[in-house]
């Protein structure tokens, strides 16, 4: 086992959704994944490994924030060989541009947070972007099965409760909606050669408080996690 995942060596596929919730983490692979298997408990941050239309794939969450999805996303590639890594998440519509229910696919991740500074160090202002064959593949996936995404920037904040924000300098350069974790997942992504892909549904609007029941989270998530799916068993490079 890794410090915070514990599973054994080759327990974990090469392909990985990753939530923040680790209670989604179970669903999705109790909903979708056929003879899922938990492969760690390790402070409840739940991953299991089974298979969708016959191939291997693991959930795994990740926890809210860049440093704690830090953390799973280094083990899984340099203890577990992960491969290809997609974000599939909550966000809070930022622009107009986006309504509630929207599946939105991360191009790039614009953050607040200092990980972009800690790597590069002053004057260095690093872009990180999707993998573009995931987005590309995911669009023309979504759009086969009938599901509107839209496409743009993810700011991924540091403060979930932050009235600081410029949200209307943020939208009117084009930001979509925001969480938590994307910019952190496409850096590490590049920094390790691997592919990674954030896909979000909208939970909750910033401008207009609006915000998904339970029960309508759970529906538009599915839409979220089955488009994951298909694009994750139809582009797998290993
Ligand atoms: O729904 P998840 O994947 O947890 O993502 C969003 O929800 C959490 C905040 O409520 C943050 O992790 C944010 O990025
Ligand atoms: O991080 C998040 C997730 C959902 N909604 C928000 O406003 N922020």
């Amino acid at each position: 086992m890794s410090t915070h995942i514990g599973a054994k060596p080759n327990e974990i596929a090469s392909t990985v959704l990753m939530p923040g919730d680790p209670r989604r983490a179970k669903y999705i692979a109790e909903t979708y994944l056929d003879n899922p298997v938990c492969y760690s408990q390790v402070r409840n941050m739940l991953g299991y490994t089974g298979t969708y239309q016959g191939k291997r794939i693991s959930v795994q969450g990740s926890g809210m924030g860049i440093p704690s999805l830090a953390i799973y996303t280094t083990e899984l590639i340099k203890e577990y060989g992960v491969k290809t890594i997609y974000r599939v998440g909550s966000c809070g519509g930022m622009s107009p541009d986006v309504k509630i229910r929207d599946v939105i696919l991360g191009e790039a991740g614009t953050t607040d947070s200092s990980i972009i500074a800690n790597t590069f160090g002053p004057g260095i202002y690093y872009s990180p972007i999707a993998d573009f064959g995931l987005l590309d593949a995911a669009y023309h996936t979504a759009e086969d099965m009938g599901i509107k995404t839209k496409v743009g920037n993810i700011f991924a904040a540091d403060r979930f409760y932050n009235d600081e924000l410029d949200l209307k300098k943020l939208t009117d350069y084009g930001v979509l909606a925001t969480e938590m974790e994307t910019a952190g997942l496409y850096l590490l992504a590049a920094k390790y050669h691997i592919r990674a892909l954030t896909i979000l549904t909208v939970s909750d609007h910033l401008l207009t408080g609006e915000a998904l029941s339970a029960q309508d989270r759970e529906t538009s998530f599915d839409e979220m996690a089955k488009l994951s799916l298909t694009t994750a068993v139809n582009n797998m490079v290993d």
